[in-house]
């Protein structure tokens, strides 16, 4: 299983959903409605157990901690399933055990042989229950990192020889596979389908009844006529299915290969998380998931989601005092060094996992619709059927009526056009996670983009700074010489105090000798600029030490550290969006280095600075400190008044190539592109400007704006926002909640940052950046673009809506061969007392070409012409105006065969155009007609037909064709517009 990949929600549901084992005695109800009662009784059980046992050892250095850990281990049993039982009554045991046994600890001979100290067992039960006395027993983490052969600041030594000993004694990170279904499940599967439970009855019926009266073997041909229609369809659903089944499991693995930062030979590097091994020093920061069980050894503000695994939202602090880091849990703020101690099925996580099966697949919102349209026509069969049985007891003729009225080919038809479309857009660099996406997709009517890494390259260089009030440009060495020349030196060493300690970033010397920097874009861009101005990060880090850290967040969009200077005394570093630090400075640094009062004049000064800035479409932060003396509680956050100005630098994020162009197109197909950032507002609209987003009648707002208005305010000016600046991750949210139900649009959100998560989950459909988005935006993702290119959405928004349309024209086509044929059969049966058509035949055409034709029109490509329509949206009509004025057109005229061309564009009367494009179409057109000359030709018996003669051939043709021009007329009728075909 993932390493903290599912949702907790759809875990649980999956287990929920499972009652296959224990309690077979029960009925499922039975469980359904006392399963809470059960567990509640077992919580309690255990907690006597536990307290019964832990008297015994509570004497023995037993910490409340652990009294607290186990409690939690009790709640969680309300959310798992039977099937767990065994195994938290097995970790209840576990735990006591080792609680118990406060005797030394001997390494088993193997491991000794290997050359480590500790096992894997030990290491699992160390973390897995938080057990700090015997973390102290082993020497703590130093202890620990001591026993694995390695070292907290160098890392592994990677020689070959001890690292295949590591993977014998530890094992790989990886979680067992989930055995992929085989080919005869879902066979089974798609036997189960109501329709084809149906057909079978008939089959019987007709069989029983055939032979009664016929006898062997004429009487039976109806009977395996349809015997072999069912089997046909079976196959072609199981197979697609099958093949779908693989390829979401290539997706997950893919989904699932995260890289890490690991320091290795003491080196900085990065590795895929099937690499990690006990041992190794792994860097964590906001928004990673924690890819193994391991221990904290240094960092800053540590915050940890753990509610994958208890099921609890409140965060847990992760420090020296509690280092018990789990896998499957995540990083919620801060950043921080682990040692990898237990590796995939030994973490508490893989054996979790090992106990829970996967949820099966949902179907989709068009699939649901669709299966209950089918059900419908079904019912309306049914009830001819019966209408015509009470006509004429005789006959057989009700099975045939049901068989015309069974639309068979539907779900398989929604199936593969969703399946092609996944395949084309994975093509295209999307990877689509949830199969409704796609069609999702097709209906968008409004698309919230965030601005860094989207419509920008990400690609962030310091081209502009004001230090101690000199505005300069620092695009090249020279004009950053100029800079240094200005700049006092007692200036230039605080700025470099500042831009190498208040970072979230890193600069590591390579293997090779390089230097590389690690961070986000904005961080890079500031370490870039520093080391440009002639400082050296490790120096400067080496003259005081790094006391306390803020980390960056979106929320408060600055970050703040705390230096212990050499004399003694403390000193507090801030940085952030340039208004808000801007505020909390009361002094700056003049052009001669000295502090002086920042005064009304001088703020309106730096205030037109920063607009100028970001009105070149720059992304401006301030930089400023603040003398603290010497008193600094631990505990205190970081004092946030008072600041000294040092500076305000720009940073350029140049606009995407094609993304002016994506932002057309979408105009043109009735989509609008609005951008949501946490940037400046000017440089947001600078930016929007230059995309294209921002229009003349267009309004940009700001977040903290936003956020106060009410919602008849709202109700009128959010048709008008384009740009909404300085967001919070909340604002950003109620954007879309908003868009969704004030106004019924299907909205599109695309994100990369951590920030953007709660906006991508509300979405209708999310859309995450394969590169630079972390892991927890992808996962809250439909779609994840895998080249992080706007354009790429437009190609999606394409495929969504050819599936949208290509079902459409399916249910055009089945609907009219269906009308069609209940009407022909039910009139004849009621005043001739026999059908024209026999059941055989009625599958053949209906059935057999249904699951065929469902191929071909699901993989009709998108044409351009797709997006200069307006999208359907939320309450677009299925089956349209359009749809019904072709069906009863066509009905009126035509009986069964060589509809399908006419099916393949449901506006425009030259249906031929690019049909030579589609291969697909054309192998399968070629194929029925083959059929169908072979079965009337050749298998006349069977069929009930007669071979016909030359010219009957070329009347038949005629009137086929005769049916496209009818067609044609038919189009001409105007009817009212709907969404795709208006
Ligand atoms: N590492 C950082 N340290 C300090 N301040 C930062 C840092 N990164 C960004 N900022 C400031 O915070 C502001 C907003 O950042 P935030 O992460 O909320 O938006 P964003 O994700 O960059 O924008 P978008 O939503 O368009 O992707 C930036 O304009 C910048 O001034
Ligand atoms: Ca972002």
């Amino acid at each position: 299983m993932a390493v903290a990949t599912r949702r907790p929600r759809t875990r649980w549901r999956g287990c929920d959903d499972d009652n296959d084992d224990v309690g077979g005695r029960w009925s499922w109800q039975w469980q359904w409605s006392q399963s809470e009662v059960w567990w509640v009784n077992w919580g309690e059980m255990m907690e006597r157990y536990l307290e019964k046992n832990f008297g015994e050892v509570k004497a023995k250095n037993t910490t409340n901690e652990a009294l607290e850990r186990w409690r939690k281990l009790c709640g969680l049993v309300k959310n798992l399933k039977r099937r767990n039982l065994v195994l938290v009554t097995k970790g209840a045991h576990n735990f006591v055990d080792s609680l118990k046994a406060c005797c030394k600890y001997v390494a088993p001979k193997e491991v000794k042989a290997a050359g480590f100290r500790i096992c894997a067992e030990e290491l699992g039960s160390i973390v897995e229950f938080q057990n700090k006395p015997k973390l102290e027993m082993h020497g703590g983490v130093a202890g620990i990192a001591d026993k694995l052969c390695t070292s907290t600041t160098n890392g592994l030594n990677v020689t070959e020889n001890l690292h295949n000993r590591r993977l014998e004694i530890y094992g790989v990170n990886k979680f067992a596979e989930i055995r992929a279904r085989c080919f005869l499940t879902f066979i089974w599967d798609a036997l189960h389908d109501m329709t084809l439970i149906i057909l079978a009855v008939c089959a019987v019926v007709s069989l029983v009844v055939g032979i009664a009266t016929e006898g062997w073997p004429n009487g039976s041909h109806d009977g395996l006529g349809i015997v072999a229609s069912i089997l046909l369809v079976v196959l072609v659903t199981a197979t697609s299915d099958y093949r779908q089944s693989l390829q979401f499991k290539d997706l997950d693995n893919e989904k699932k290969n995260i890289t890490v930062q690991v320091t290795r030979d003491g080196y900085r590097q990065k590795l895929s998380v099937y690499g990690l091994v006990p041992g190794d020093m792994v860097h964590l920061a906001i928004g990673d998931p924690v890819p193994a069980d391991g221990l904290f050894v240094s960092g800053f503000h540590v915050l940890i989601n753990e509610s994958s695994l208890t099921g609890e939202s409140e965060l847990v602090m992760v420090n020296a005092e509690n280092p018990f880091l789990l896998s499957g849990t995540k990083v919620q703020d801060g950043a921080c060094k682990m040692l990898v101690t237990c590796v995939g099925m030994k973490t508490q996580w893989g054996k979790l996992m090992a106990t829970i099966s996967e949820g099966g697949n949902d179907e989709t919102p068009l699939q649901v619709k669709l299966n209950g349209a089918a059900t419908i026509i079904e019912k309306i069969g049914l009830f001819f059927a019966v209408v015509t049985f009470a006509v004429m007891v005789q006959g057989l003729f009700q099975i045939t009526i049901v068989v015309v009225a069974v639309p068979e080919g539907l779900p398989v038809a929604v199936t593969l056009s969703l399946a092609f479309a996944m395949k084309k857009m994975m093509n295209d660099k999307a990877l689509v996670r949830n199969l409704a996406a796609c069609e999702t997709m097709g209906s968008a009517t409004a698309i919230c983009s965030n601005k860094t890494g989207t419509l920008t390259t990400n690609h962030m260089t310091v081209v502009k700074s004001s230090i101690c009030g000199i505005v300069k440009e620092v695009n090249n060495s020279n004009e950053i010489h100029n800079l240094c020349s200005e700049v006092p030196n007692s200036a230039r060493k605080i700025l470099l105090e500042s831009i190498f300690n208040n970072t979230g970033g890193e600069v590591v010397v390579n293997k090779e000798g390089k230097v590389e920097i690690s961070g986000t874009p904005t961080e890079t861009a500031l370490l870039e600029f520093g080391m440009a101005l002639g400082g050296d990060f490790l120096d400067v880090r080496k003259e005081c030490r790094l006391v306390k850290v803020e980390p960056f967040n979106s929320e408060k969009k600055r970050m703040g550290v705390v230096l212990e200077l050499p004399d003694g005394s403390f000193r507090a570093h801030c940085k952030g969006a340039s208004e808000i630090v801007l505020d909390a400075c009361g002094k700056k640094l003049d052009s001669k280095g000295e502090v002086v009062f920042l005064d009304k004049v001088a703020i309106n000064h730096m205030k037109d600075t920063i607009e100028e800035f970001a009105n070149e479409a720059l992304r401006t932060l301030c930089v400023a400190y603040r003398d603290v003396g010497t008193e600094l509680s631990a505990s205190d956050p970081i004092p946030f008044t008072n600041y000294t100005l040092i500076g305000i630098v720009g940073i350029k994020d140049p606009v995407r190539p094609g993304v002016k162009e994506s932002v057309v197109i979408y105009r043109s197909a009735g989509i609008t592109v609005r951008m949501v950032t946490g940037d400046n507002i000017n440089t947001a609209k600078a930016i929007a400007r230059e995309c294209g987003i921002l229009t003349d009648e267009g309004i940009a707002i700001e977040g903290p704006v936003f956020r106060e208005k009410s919602s008849k305010e709202l109700q009128q000016i959010i048709p008008k926002i384009l740009v909404m600046a300085r967001s919070s991750p909340l604002d950003k949210h109620k954007l879309v909640g908003h868009l969704k139900n004030m106004f019924g649009e299907v909205v599109a959100v695309t994100g990369d940052g951590k920030n953007d998560a709660p906006a991508l989950h509300e979405a209708d459909i999310g859309l995450a950046m394969g590169i630079a988005g972390t892991e927890v935006v992808k996962e809250s993702a439909d779609v994840i673009i895998l080249d992080d290119n706007f354009s790429t959405i437009v190609n999606d928004a394409k495929w969504g809506r050819s599936v949208y349309v290509n079902i459409q024209k399916f249910v055009q086509f089945q609907l009219t061969v269906n009308v069609v044929a209940l009407i022909v059969n039910f009139s004849s049966a009621c005043l001739t007392g026999s059908t024209p058509l026999t059941a055989v035949q009625q599958l053949w055409a209906n059935l057999i070409m249904d699951t065929l034709r469902a191929l071909a029109l699901a993989t009709e490509p998108p044409s351009d012409e797709l997006m200069k329509r307006e999208p359907s949206g939320r309450n677009g009509n299925f089956i349209s105006n359009v749809t019904w004025r072709n069906i009863i057109g066509q009905s009126l005229y035509q009986l069964i065969v060589f509809n399908e061309i006419s099916s393949r564009d449901m506006e425009k009367i030259n249906v031929f155009k690019g049909i030579l494009k589609n291969y697909v179409f054309v192998i399968v057109l070629t194929c029925i007609v083959l059929f169908q000359i072979i079965i009337i030709q050749f298998l006349g018996s069977f069929a009930n037909t007669t071979p016909l003669s030359l010219q009957q051939w070329f009347l038949s043709v005629f009137v086929g064709f005769l049916s496209m021009s009818v067609a044609a007329a038919f189009k001409m009728i105007p009817v009212g517009s709907n969404c795709y075909l208006g």
